[in-house]
């Protein structure tokens, strides 16, 4: 049986209040603060944090995208550098000197992977995921999209409603480009040449550059409408990225990992070469390319093509090579030729690659985590071969969810007499 009522001790990993119940259970309740008394059962909050304030969202609860809007900004900041804090001691670096959290402003959000079902009348449920269910939240608005990409929602609904090859499922990754957003639809079934004429039409009306579409479990992704060029620059840099490419959340999250990373390299000298990992459509090669040269590895085929191409057209101080680095990570000899190495792995970290960095004759990894557990494990490794933080800045491109970004710099001290 559930308390009557317990006091918020602290947030979890997820966001949600953990509290310990009388018999020493630990309960995890959504939707509540530290400090707070709550009845278990609903929860109920009996006596309201002074942090907490009035989420601006109408969809705020059911919608899985956020799960802390009922939070004051300065404390929520502090809890995610808190975070960090607290992974990068469990790797060993007890005492690395964070930075304050860089916090992302609503309405930035550029990429959004939106839910689509139809339901038995044939209206269209296009949202995020609901918190905790398979269902979607059918979204009127959204606080963290960018206005552009919440201004397409209705006319999405409008358009796959008449789409026969939308029968009950899909999803929709909306891109927010340079050029414009970029949209992939992921349906049940494939569009016909009629489906065609209207997407491009609806492509004309609501002034997106392409549209693409694939199958719901992947496969091939093929256009179905192209009226101009998708592109994005990064550091002036103009890219063509695949549709559906990865891309940083926000402008202004990119910036700031843009600014850390280049912030924690070292003094180079005019031949001096970056190994750059996980180097996705260039994101960070393009900017680090200012400083020296850059050979940039990516597994993803297409995205490393794109980088490719625009690194040739930028005049070659990029390299692009593909390859996995989870089945073939650079071994320490092929890192010696490198004044400083950045990766910017995916959520599951770099284990593989781990090994050789710590060995490495790197005198700095900027590490850039969007996993905090894959952090602490990624950087046990370094902790062990005598690798300290020298600077560690959580970023907060995800605002109002309880994942975290950070940019840590780890510096190999120099051994004495040198
Ligand atoms: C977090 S994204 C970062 C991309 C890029 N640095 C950026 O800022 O846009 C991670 C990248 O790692 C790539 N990746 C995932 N697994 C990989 C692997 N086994 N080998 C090489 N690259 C991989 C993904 O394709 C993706 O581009």
């Amino acid at each position: 049986m559930l308390p009557v009522q317990v006091t918020i001790e602290a947030l979890g990993a997820a966001g949600d209040g953990v509290a310990t119940a009388p018999d020493g259970a630990r309960l995890f309740l959504p939707g509540v603060l530290p400090g707070e008394v709550v009845r278990p059962e609903g929860p109920v909050v009996l006596s309201p944090s002074p942090e907490r304030v009035a989420p601006p969202c109408p969809h705020f609860g059911p919608c899985g995208g956020c799960v802390l809007q009922h939070w004051g900004i300065p404390p929520y900041a502090a809890w995610k550098r808190d975070r960090l804090a607290e992974a990068l001691a469990r790797a060993g670096f007890e005492d690395a000197p964070v930075a304050e959290t860089r916090v992302t402003p609503p309405a930035t959000r550029r990429r959004a992977d939106l839910a689509l079902r139809r339901r038995p009348d044939g209206s269209v449920v296009l949202g995020f995921h609901s918190r905790g269910s398979g269902a979607v939240e059918d979204l009127s608005t959204c606080h963290v999209l960018d206005p552009a990409l919440v201004a397409l929602f209705e006319p999405l609904r409008a358009l796959l409603r008449g789409l026969q090859s939308f029968r009950r499922e899909g999803s929709a990754v909306l891109n927010l480009l340079d050029t414009g957003p970029d949209l992939l639809l992921r349906l049940d079934g494939a569009p016909g040449v009629q489906e065609r004429a209207a997407l491009a039409a609806f492509a004309a009306a609501q002034g997106i550059p392409r549209i693409a579409g694939a199958g719901l479990k992947g496969g091939a992704t093929e256009t179905l409408a192209q009226l101009g060029s998708a592109g994005i620059a990064f550091a002036g840099v103009s890219v063509a990225p695949p549709p559906g490419a990865f891309l940083q959340a926000t402008p202004q999250g990119e910036a700031a990992i843009v600014a850390a990373v280049l912030e924690g390299l070292p003094k180079l000298t005019g031949k001096a070469r970056i190994a750059e990992l996980h180097a996705g459509l260039g994101t960070l090669s393009f900017p680090l390319a200012e400083r020296a040269r850059v050979a940039a590895f990516e597994g993803a085929p297409e995205a490393v093509a794109a980088l490719d191409a625009a690194a040739r057209k930028a005049g070659g101080r990029v390299t692009a090579t593909r390859r996995d680095l989870a089945r073939q990570p650079l071994s320490a000899k092929e890192l010696e030729s490198f004044a400083a190495l950045v990766l910017d792995p995916p959520f599951a970290g770099a284990a593989e690659q781990m090994p050789a960095l710590a060995r490495s004759a790197l005198q700095r990894i900027i590490y850039v985590s969007c996993n905090p557990t894959a952090l602490t494990r990624d950087g046990k490794l370094l902790h062990a071969a005598g690798w300290r933080v020298a600077k560690a800045t959580p970023i907060d491109q995800f605002l109002w969810s309880a994942q975290l970004e950070a940019v840590v710099v780890f510096e190999r001290p120099r051994a004495r007499g040198k």
